[in-house]
């Protein structure tokens, strides 16, 4: 079981993410003989899906020759910017670590479960995996070789997501390739500035420092198009004393960070106000990291 996720948090584009407690992804993993290898889906092409990709690419790594089934329960709803395919890329690639006996650490799970987004999203970014994998509030300090950190961060803080009744077809490929190729040292000076705010903001919990720091100016503005009512539920929340607003991953979804002095009813009402948005808001927590179940 995996949760859900948030990546980028704003300024940490492929580098920050923090997990849900509110969807989750449940993988299961058996092992169907040995001598040759090969990964079936239940129910769909293997080469397709982020878990059984996962899978398959790590068997190949570990150089194992096992025949596998890999059966999803998905609870994350899809290509919504909650992280849904590296979910279960990260149950799938920890469950057959469990299975093999491994004994694979977490960052290295990280990596295997990475590679599954290829299947998704053509490239391997690792922000979400880390955070279902690890849990928390996570930040990928280095892809080769790949480490992950969690950051301690407030306890109390909440999470609101607001989900958008927006579906397109291969969302986070297409977010991908709107992200400017070249940015100019003022714009990365900038950007700096915000994640440093955000990074000290969260883990000495100064909330001040959060609300300066969980705000892009390079990513979020070029994929605007994808989720155009962002900036008005961004200054709803403000407004409404939010800690930070962001994009949930490549989106459309929003991130809401929320203490008890958020009035979160009010941001509801204003999200149901807002014309052209459908969407539902979900109150929930941090999560936690990914869980294997052994079952006979
Ligand atoms: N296990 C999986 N879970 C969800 N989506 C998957 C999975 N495997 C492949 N995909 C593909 O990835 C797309 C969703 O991924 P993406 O656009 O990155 O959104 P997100 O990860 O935010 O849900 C789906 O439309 C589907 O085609
Ligand atoms: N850093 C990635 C995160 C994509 O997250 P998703 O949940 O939208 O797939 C990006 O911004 O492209």
């Amino acid at each position: 079981m995996a949760h859900s996720s948030s990546a980028n948090l704003g300024p940490g584009f492929d580098v920050l993410a923090v997990a849900h407690s509110v969807f989750r992804d449940e993988v299961e993993v058996r092992i169907l003989g040995e001598g040759s290898l090969k990964v079936e889906l239940a129910g769909g092409d293997p080469l397709t899906n982020t878990a059984s990709y996962a899978v398959l690419k790590m068997l190949e790594n570990l150089g194992h020759k096992v025949q596998v089934e890999v059966r999803v329960r998905k609870g994350i709803p899809a290509g919504l910017g909650l992280g849904s395919s590296g979910a279960s890329a990260a149950a799938a690639v920890a469950a057959l670590n469990e299975l093999l006996g491994s004994g694979v650490d977490r960052n290295t799970l990280v990596k295997y479960a990475m590679v599954g987004e290829v299947a998704s999203s053509g490239s391997p970014h690792p922000d979400n995996v880390a955070a279902s994998v690890v849990g928390g509030w996570v930040a990928v300090t280095s892809v080769e070789p790949l480490k992950v950190v969690s950051i301690p961060a407030p306890r109390d803080y909440l999470l609101v997501l607001v989900v958008p009744d927006l579906k397109l077809e291969g969302k986070t490929k297409k977010a991908r390739e709107m992200v400017p190729r070249q940015i100019s040292m003022e714009d990365h000076v900038e950007s700096t500035r915000r994640l440093t705010s955000l990074l000290v903001g969260l883990s000495s919990g100064n909330r001040e420092l959060v609300r300066e720091g969980m705000r892009d100016n390079l990513v979020e503005t070029a994929r605007l198009p994808l989720f155009p009512f962002y900036p008005e539920v961004r200054k709803s929340a403000l407004e409404r004393n939010a800690v930070g607003v962001c994009v949930s991953g490549a989106g459309p979804s929003v991130l809401i960070l929320a203490d008890r002095s958020t009035d979160v009813d009010g941001i509801r009402d204003d999200v149901r106000r807002i014309s052209g948005l459908r969407a539902e808001v979900y109150l929930t927590e941090v999560g936690e990291g990914v869980k294997v179940e052994v079952r006979n």
